[in-house]
């Protein structure tokens, strides 16, 4: 593991920047908290995210993965990789002759993610190096990467703008971001399903492992997230105009999962 130490013609308010990119409706965990909750649930974020997703988020990954573009040879990035769950998916879709970079600034995370790496047997793992670093500050050049993942990454940093700046920085022009995350839906009935399940299935099964304020978190984080693409009064920037915002050339949002989950793919 390696430590880093690292325009859309709408009208909006002249205070839009703030309200826009981070709602502040409640109190928002600082960095270095949210830094200690992905800690501490890492011995069990992998086995809770089967039992709560009944499998489901492997589907919804390799459905991120395929979106990012990611072919034989390339040199790819995972941003805020956790376990690693998408960038062993990586790394099959580079092989050998491609180079994959897990990302995380949880090193309990990590260490799940590199024994991981360790008790599989396929060689192309190999391809794979975890890198201890902060979204918000990548520690890379400019126009590196020829496709970037991140899963249930953007929705928990603490400046999605400034997260998204960076992946336009680091991408080579052309190449694309896939982003999966919670669909923060427009649709009333369907955001009442997903606090439905957070508070009856997610919050009570996290609470066997003495988890639940953790787990707690989640409602409030899509809560506090963009929509995918529809325009609101409530939201100013949605996430596909996030992306245009910060350069891309093109965004599409793809709702998943019946709704629950959402994917934005951004090419450079
Ligand atoms: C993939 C899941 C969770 C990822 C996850 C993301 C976070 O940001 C966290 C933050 C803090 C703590 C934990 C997490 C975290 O685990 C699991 C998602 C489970 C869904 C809430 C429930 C899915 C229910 C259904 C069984 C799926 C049915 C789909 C069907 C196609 C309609
Ligand atoms: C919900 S987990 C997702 C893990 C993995 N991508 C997956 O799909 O299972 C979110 C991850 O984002 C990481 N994270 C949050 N903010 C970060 C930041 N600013 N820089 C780097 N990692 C961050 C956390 O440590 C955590 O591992």
């Amino acid at each position: 593991m390696i430590a880093a130490s690292a325009h859309l013609g709408l009208q909006r308010p002249p205070n839009h920047h703030r309200s826009i990119f981070q709602p502040r409706r409640r109190p928002v965990r600082c960095g270095a908290e949210r830094q200690a909750l992905f800690s501490r649930i890492a011995p069990v974020y992998d086995s809770l995210n089967d039992v709560l997703s009944l499998g489901q988020h492997r589907i919804w990954k390799r459905m991120a993965v395929s979106w990012s573009g990611a072919r034989d040879g390339n040199n790819v990035l995972d941003l805020c990789c956790g376990s690693g769950d998408l960038a062993f998916l990586l790394s099959e879709k580079v092989g050998p002759n491609g180079k994959v970079i897990g990302l995380d600034f949880s090193k309990e995370q990590l260490s799940v993610a590199s024994s991981r790496q360790h008790s599989r047997s396929k060689a192309c793992y190999n391809n794979i190096e975890w890198v201890e670093g902060n979204a918000l500050e990548l520690p890379f050049s400019d126009c590196y990467f020829d496709a970037i993942t991140m899963g249930y990454g953007l929705r928990n940093v603490i400046n999605f703008h400034k997260a998204m700046e960076e992946m336009y920085r680091v991408l080579k022009p052309s190449s694309k971001v896939s982003i999966l995350d919670f669909n923060k839906s427009t649709d009333t009935f369907s955001a009442s399903i997903q606090e439905w399940m957070i508070d009856n299935v997610v919050v009570p099964v996290a609470n066997g492992y003495g988890l639940a304020e953790e787990y707690k978190y989640l409602k409030s984080s899509i809560q506090d997230f963009l929509t995918g693409s529809f325009f609101s009064l409530t939201n100013w920037m949605e996430l596909e105009e996030l992306a245009l915002e910060v350069g891309f050339a093109n965004s599409k949002h793809f709702e998943i999962g019946g709704g629950l989950m959402g994917n934005l793919v951004a090419t450079r």
